[in-house]
């Protein structure tokens, strides 16, 4: 049996993503969303995705995941990192191309934290995936975050030109949603 999971997320995007990479398995694990408003701290991408999931299995009262997605800067030793989103609202594509005008390296990685908790008295436990590339001026359509600005290494187009199937075989989401399913398979068996 599949196992069936709560991702708590507030992140119609994020969602839309994880079920469609899940859906590229045979046997899929089965994703309930919940969208519930949890504050996220301050602190490394490990810290905020377990505090974060730690609040998420309180509220609930059993197991789920979240997701924590950052967005790092070479040049600023991986920032914004964890706080791309606030970053993102205020300054926009443009702004977030300007930060990094005057700097050698336009280089960065995107980096998506799973947390899995088996409830509200257990450790949450981390799955990290990360793809490298380069902030460029936004080409493609601006639906999901900072999407347009973000082109992988190897590849000519941006996250948000790619074809969804295209950025879910090599993004850092597909990354990391890999780990936690072989996880939970061996956790099943
Ligand atoms: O693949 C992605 N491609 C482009 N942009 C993305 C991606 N994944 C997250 N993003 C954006 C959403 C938010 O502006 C920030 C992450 O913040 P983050 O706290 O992880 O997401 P969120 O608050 O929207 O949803 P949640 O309720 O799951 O915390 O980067
Ligand atoms: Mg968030």
């Amino acid at each position: 049996m599949a196992p069936t999971l709560i991702f708590v997320t507030g992140n119609a995007n994020k969602l839309k993503e994880v079920k469609a990479i899940l859906s590229q398995d045979s046997s899929p694990i089965v994703i309930e969303s919940r969208a519930l408003d949890i504050p996220e701290i301050q602190g490394t991408t490990q810290e905020v995705a377990i505090a974060k999931c730690r609040r998420a299995a309180e509220l609930l009262g059993g197991p789920c995941i979240t997701e924590d997605t950052a967005l790092c800067f070479e040049a600023m030793n991986g920032l914004p990192g964890p706080y791309i989103k606030y970053f993102l609202a205020d300054l926009g594509h443009e702004g977030l191309n300007r930060m990094l005008d005057g700097f050698p390296t336009r280089a960065a990685w995107a980096l998506c934290t799973f947390a899995y908790s088996d409830g509200p008295d257990s450790e949450p436990i981390l799955f990290e995936g990360r793809t490298d590339g380069s902030i460029v001026a936004a080409r493609g359509p601006g639906v999901f975050g900072w999407d347009a600005v973000f082109q992988p290494n190897g590849a000519s187009l941006t996250y948000a030109e790619m074809p969804a199937d295209q950025k879910n075989q090599l993004s850092h989401r597909y990354k990391a949603l890999k780990k936690l399913k072989e996880y939970l398979y061996s956790k099943e068996s």
